[in-house]
């Protein structure tokens, strides 16, 4: 397999116990090739924010491992971390920061941060830069997450429930966002969402979480994303 070829996120024999009780995710597996849009849709509690801080390193499986570009995650070198953007439908931005502040300290911390394009989203979505984060509107915290994210510049974005604290129309905006990074950067994509309609619409390949397991979602492919959609067998992305 040449380099190009390696799937950018391999997910191997992974389960995930919390301390307090039953497993939540039972031996997943799957592969993601680079500059697609996987979509993971699960209802209320079956694991998807559990499965997308996993993802992002930010907890640990109980068996099993992560591997981006071959690097198994657990090994957490900045290396990793500049490939990866981690965007919790919940994420905590810095609090007392003035948003200009913040993007500042941020553009020194990403290597490949691409400050035009992170300027022309905070004016296009209307982020207010003098204002602290802790005095944003939720919508707005939801959006400027999103765009630091996008300006990090990431091979991989992991993103839960994008939106899901937006307007239907706002919330297809933001997810459209995303696709357009696929077409434009070869971003990989994996999102997660209560919505099977989301999947469909705008990812490459589908997946439901049940049961702490996935299982593939029949997409009607070509419908809003021809631009981006390529074949692809499906069962090289889910391994039993
Ligand atoms: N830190 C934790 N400790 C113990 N149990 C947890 C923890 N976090 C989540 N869980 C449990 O794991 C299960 C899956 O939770 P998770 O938040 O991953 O699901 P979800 O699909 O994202 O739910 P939602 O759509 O409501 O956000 C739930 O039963 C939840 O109570």
């Amino acid at each position: 397999m040449t380099v190009s070829e390696q799937p950018c996120l391999v997910i191997k024999n992974v389960s995930k116990r919390y301390r307090s009780g039953r497993f939540v995710l039972r031996n997943i597996n799957l592969q993601v090739p680079q500059g697609y849009v996987c979509g993971i849709v699960g209802a209320p509690g079956t694991g998807k924010t559990t499965l997308t801080r996993l993802l992002g390193g930010l907890i640990r499986p109980t068996t099993g491992e992560i591997c981006i570009f071959g690097q198994n995650i657990a090994q957490d070198t900045p290396y990793y971390r500049q490939l990866v953007s981690c965007v919790l439908h919940d994420s905590a931005l810095y609090p007392k920061f003035k948003v200009k502040d913040l993007l500042l300290w941020l553009q020194r911390l990403y290597r490949h941060w691409d400050e035009k394009r992170c300027y022309s989203l905070v004016r296009g979505f209307e982020i207010p830069l003098n204002r602290k984060v802790n005095q944003l509107s939720k919508e707005k915290h939801n959006w400027l997450s999103l765009i630091i994210a996008l300006s990090a510049r990431p091979k991989l974005m992991i993103v839960d429930e994008p939106g899901k604290e937006l307007s239907p129309a706002e919330k297809r905006e933001m997810l459209k966002l995303l696709a357009q990074d696929v077409v434009n950067h070869g971003t990989t994509v994996v999102f997660t969402t209560s919505i099977e309609d989301e999947i469909r619409e705008f990812a490459d390949y589908g997946f439901r979480l049940e049961a702490g397991q996935l299982f593939p979602c029949e997409l009607k492919k070509g419908v809003g994303h021809e631009a981006y959609m390529q074949p692809f067998a499906m069962e090289r992305m889910v391994q039993s």
